[in-house]
């Protein structure tokens, strides 16, 4: 059964304060997306296997660890997943990144595709697919379809707020899939936004409102 991880961290809790708040303007707004995905990336990253290797230091040869070849892809859901992919880059630099396009219909809230590119490895890579928002569910549960259909089985979801029914529709539809948010929110309002949450993330990143 997959699990749900909420980032209990102060420095994690304050930068999300922070993009909460309706005063933080675009260029703050962007730079806390930008380091809580890099915080986050810490935890997300945790189970990835390391193997020792031989160094010497200035002092003495040494047995040191360092991660066991590991081949990451990012995967950010179109638009507001991009604001997180930079931060995950910094602390993984190799990783390759794929793109899904998806947009929620405003009256059925359902997910609408328009892009999809994805790196030619990418069954060989585990998958970090990045959203800030996990409102209904039915964009992170689209996107983790198209990629079980390209026959990726390695996947982990990062998001910063989580509605518990977006929580509920992703394991339902997808049980194996881990979540990594930075809190769980109340509710969903009329409209499937989330409640208190931070309003529109696409347009609050890109300052399109
Ligand atoms: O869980 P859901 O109910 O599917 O909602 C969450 C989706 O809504 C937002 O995207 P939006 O449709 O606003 O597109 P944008 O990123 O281009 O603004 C958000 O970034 C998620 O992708
Ligand atoms: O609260 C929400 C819900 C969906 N998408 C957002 O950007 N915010
Ligand atoms: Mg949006």
């Amino acid at each position: 059964m997959a699990k749900v991880q909420v980032f209990d961290h102060p420095l994690v809790q304050h930068k999300l304060t922070m993009i909460r708040d309706e005063n933080t303007g675009v260029k703050s707004f962007r730079e806390l997306v930008d380091e809580l995905a890099m915080l986050m990336t810490y935890e997300v990253t945790r189970d990835f296997p390391t193997e020792e290797v031989d160094i010497t230091t200035p002092v003495a040869p040494a047995k040191a660890k360092v991660i066991a070849g590991k081949k990451v892809a990012i995967v950010p859901i179109l638009r507001a997943g991009l604001g997180m992919v930079n931060g995950i880059l910094r602390l993984i630099p190799a990783a390759k990144v794929g793109h899904i396009g998806l947009y929620r219909d405003p009256e059925t809230l359902l997910p609408v595709e328009y892009y999809c590119k994805l790196p030619n490895d990418i069954q060989e890579r585990d998958v970090i697919i990045v959203d800030p928002m996990l409102a209904t569910g039915g964009s992170a549960a689209a996107a983790i379809g198209f990629l079980k259909d390209r026959g990726i089985k390695s996947m982990k979801l990062m998001c910063l707020i989580a509605a518990p029914e977006g929580i509920r529709v992703v394991h339902q539809a997808h049980e194996d899939v881990d979540i990594f948010t930075a809190a769980i929110d109340d509710h969903l309002n009329e409209h499937g936004y989330i409640v208190p949450g931070l309003g529109d993330a696409g347009d609050r990143l890109f300052g399109t409102k």
